[in-house]
């Protein structure tokens, strides 16, 4: 069965695909000498399952989306109050790397450069002589914690490292004024190589979607089982990105994504959606902020036509299946008779039912079409029995009719158990609405969502209960 969510994630990218406008950076070489046209798209889900589009394996340095990541380590390391003695949360409302802080002499935030330069300080020791083993030592940890946040080994790009050290006197500036106020514990050279260290560390798209991921699940990465950080440091970082991590078009993003992310002038981009997925996107050419242009695109387009928006986010949208049973096994009725009952245990079919509870999201959907597809040898005929869900999305009920769809093409028979007609409601809900979303199905679906005969006719297959389903095709017959 041809996966739904690859068909749309192909689909959004194609769509900002023409999109050249932007710049790559060119403060250094190695980063002006990267290929323009690179683009790649994962999306991580909750149980580290990837999908991965385009240049998902291109590795590129993290720059500024290393800035939670050590924001992190220094809560984990001093506490969330020593920290906010040091570094502020407030968006500040200005470039990244901007020279100013708060009127406490505090870095604004730990998502602009002073309060990264400030977060690396604060994983050395506090001497003003450190030595160079003591910067290894604490980039070996560094190095150690990201990894653990993606799920994999990774290494620095020792060429932009050197490049970045050799250009930075904008971000020397920051750190001698923030060594001015005496703020900083240590050299401000040692924090400074640590930073230009932590930003040339290489990753992919399937790296960023996996430390969303681990963001996402409060700290725990869910290709590894391994956990990282805590959930209130998970809590922290979700806060920062949504406030701070798009610099000065904090508002805008929050309001027409909803996803906190991260961005960074290598052209990655992270975007997590809290207890859901992460999200990675690379292309290098960025605006006036130093956002990657296609990867805000791509970004604005998951969240409005996947739905992604952090507060559209429903009531328990990740328990979604509730249980899954064989009819051959468990009759659905204590009532049936010995006949019924002999002849489930005959018939040729293989019926099982998927018991779906909850609203139902994108992220829902995903997981019961990726289920249903995990099982399809195990089954002929399935049921699946929507009368515990709430609420569904114009999102999730496209996926969920266009999952009938490819099971009926794979020939399997499928039938939707909806006796409160929540599908329906859907529809009507949106039957007015004409921002429904072109919802990038794939090609042999296109057409059949939001066009409402389609789905009405769809839902002449839905059935009140698996009874009456199984009445209706057997014993009618
Ligand atoms: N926004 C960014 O990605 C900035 C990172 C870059 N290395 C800098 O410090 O200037």
């Amino acid at each position: 069965m041809r996966s739904l969510v690859d068909g749309y994630l192909s689909h959004i990218m194609d769509e900002c695909h023409s999109d050249r406008s932007g710049h790559v950076a060119d403060y250094i070489p190695e980063l002006a000498a990267v290929d323009p046209e690179g683009y790649g798209l994962s999306l991580c889900v909750h149980d580290g399952h990837t999908y991965s589009h385009g240049d998902s394996a291109t590795a590129f340095t993290i720059q500024s989306v290393s800035k939670p990541l050590t924001y992190a380590m220094i809560l984990k390391k001093h506490g969330a109050a020593a920290v906010d003695a040091k570094i502020g949360v407030e968006p500040s409302g200005e470039a990244f790397n901007e020279i100013s802080v708060d009127d406490r002499r505090r870095p604004k935030n730990p998502m602009i450069n002073a309060g990264a330069i400030f977060a690396a300080s604060m994983l050395l020791p506090p001497t003003r002589d450190v030595d160079a083993a003591a910067v290894d030592a604490a980039f070996r940890e560094v190095l150690e914690f990201y990894s653990g946040c993606a799920g994999r080994h990774l290494v620095m790009d020792e060429e932009v490292y050197a490049s970045e050290a050799a250009t930075g006197s904008r971000n020397r500036a920051i750190a001698y004024m923030l060594d001015s106020f005496g703020a900083l514990e240590t050299s401000p050279d040692a924090a400074l190589d640590l930073y230009y260290r932590q930003c040339s560390i290489r990753v992919t798209t399937d790296d960023l979607a996996g430390i969303g991921a681990t963001i996402a699940n409060g700290g725990m990465n869910p290709r590894t089982g391994r956990t990282v950080f805590s959930n209130e440091t998970a809590q922290r970082l979700l806060s920062v990105m949504t406030t701070c991590g798009m610099y000065d078009g904090a508002g805008d993003w929050v309001t027409s994504v909803g996803l906190p992310a991260k961005s960074g002038v290598g052209g990655g981009i992270l975007a997590v959606l809290p207890g859901q997925l992460g999200i990675g996107v690379y292309s290098p050419r960025l605006d006036e902020h130093g956002n990657s242009v296609r990867g805000v695109e791509v970004c604005r387009h998951l969240s409005t036509d996947l739905g992604l928006h952090m507060f559209n986010v429903t009531r328990e949208s990740r328990v979604t299946i509730r249980s899954v049973y064989d009819l051959a096994d468990t009759p659905v009725s204590a009532e049936w008779g010995e006949q019924e009952r002999s002849y489930l245990r005959t018939c040729r079919d293989k019926i099982r039912v998927y018991e779906l509870q909850g609203d139902l999201t994108f992220a829902g959907a995903e997981s019961v079409q990726r289920r249903l597809e995990a099982d399809i040898d195990a089954y002929t005929v399935v049921i699946v029995e929507i009368s515990r869900i709430g609420v569904i999305d114009a999102v999730a009920r496209t996926m969920v009719l266009s999952i009938k769809r490819l099971l009926d093409d794979s020939g399997r028979r499928a039938a939707l158990v909806d006796p409160d007609g929540v599908v329906r409601a859907s529809v009507d809900r949106h039957r007015d609405d004409a921002a429904v979303p072109d919802l990038g199905a794939p090609p042999e679906l296109r057409g059949f969502e939001p066009s409402l005969p389609h789905v009405h006719s769809t839902m002449d297959d839905a059935v009140i209960d698996a009874e009456t389903f199984l009445l209706k095709h057997y014993y009618d017959e």
